[in-house]
């Protein structure tokens, strides 16, 4: 479904990402995970078509992710940012409905109301919530208002951009929970990118670890503490010692 084939960004001499493989196939849930500053965010931004890449491709269904493609891929595409990232003067319903009510094929107010508030019952908010705003919502609340905007248009490919960044950690379950049911009901193809633990457990099919800017290791999320591989036990067990 998603193919990334020997991506390469360096900002200045600095290189990020030095030939990035990785593939998810269509209904799986992908978690990359990666120490901070490994290139997790350039790499989704590169997907995002928000970051050029020097060099490598990307293709969604065979599509190749070029500046043609990308309006048509777009669409396709549901997102929930880091800290959920609403519009404060916009209501909630208006939130969860912002690409419905616009483009080519947007929906009248009534219409994209009705399945704002559909979706904002299928991340377990009422619909009192609708015409609030974003500042009214405690963390949690924004992080549910913020899914249920990524789902709002039905999206193929679903990416979340630490999604429990921010919350207690009863909340971080309660929304891993909640993305491991969206994702598994629609169907959708989804990449995360993480360094929560508890993401990866409730979250991943599959997880990919991205270091010194290349895809270090990568297999089921079953097997994660098998890898053999000193640089994921690192990353699981929270060690700060150095590695070679
Ligand atoms: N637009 C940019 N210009 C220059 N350098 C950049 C830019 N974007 C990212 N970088 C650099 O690329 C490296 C990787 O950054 P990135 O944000 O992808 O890390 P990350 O793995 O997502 O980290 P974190 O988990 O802390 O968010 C960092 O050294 C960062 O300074």
């Amino acid at each position: 479904m998603i193919a990334i084939e020997g991506l390469c960004k360096t900002f200045g001499e600095t290189p990020v990402l030095r030939g990035v493989d990785l593939r998810v196939a269509r209904g799986q849930s992908l978690v990359v995970i990666g120490g901070s500053g490994t290139g997790k965010s350039v790499l989704l931004k590169c997907i995002l078509g928000l970051v050029e890449p020097d060099a490598g491709r990307i293709s969604i269904a065979g599509e190749p992710l070029g500046p043609r493609h990308r309006e048509a891929l777009f669409s396709r595409f549901g997102m929930l940012f880091q800290g959920a990232a609403l519009f404060d003067s916009l209501p909630v319903w208006q939130n969860v409905a912002f690409r419905l009510l616009r483009g080519p094929g947007r929906l009248t107010r009534r219409a994209a109301r009705q399945v704002a508030v559909e979706k904002l019952g299928r991340v377990g908010l009422g619909p009192e919530v609708a015409d609030r705003f974003p500042a009214e919502l405690s963390g949690g609340m924004q992080k549910r208002a913020g899914l249920a905007r990524a789902i709002a248009a039905d999206p193929e490919i679903i990416f979340f951009d630490e999604p429990t960044t921010g919350l207690d950690p009863i909340m971080a379950g309660v929304i891993n929970t909640l993305i491991r049911e969206i994702v598994s009901d629609m169907g959708a193809t989804a990449i995360t990118i993480t360094h929560d633990m508890s993401s990866v457990r409730s979250i991943a099919d599959r997880v990919a670890m991205l270091h010194d800017g290349v895809i270090r290791w990568e297999g089921p999320a079953a097997g994660i503490d098998r890898s053999g591989d000193p640089y994921v036990d690192q990353f699981i067990h929270g060690r700060a010692e150095l590695l070679p």
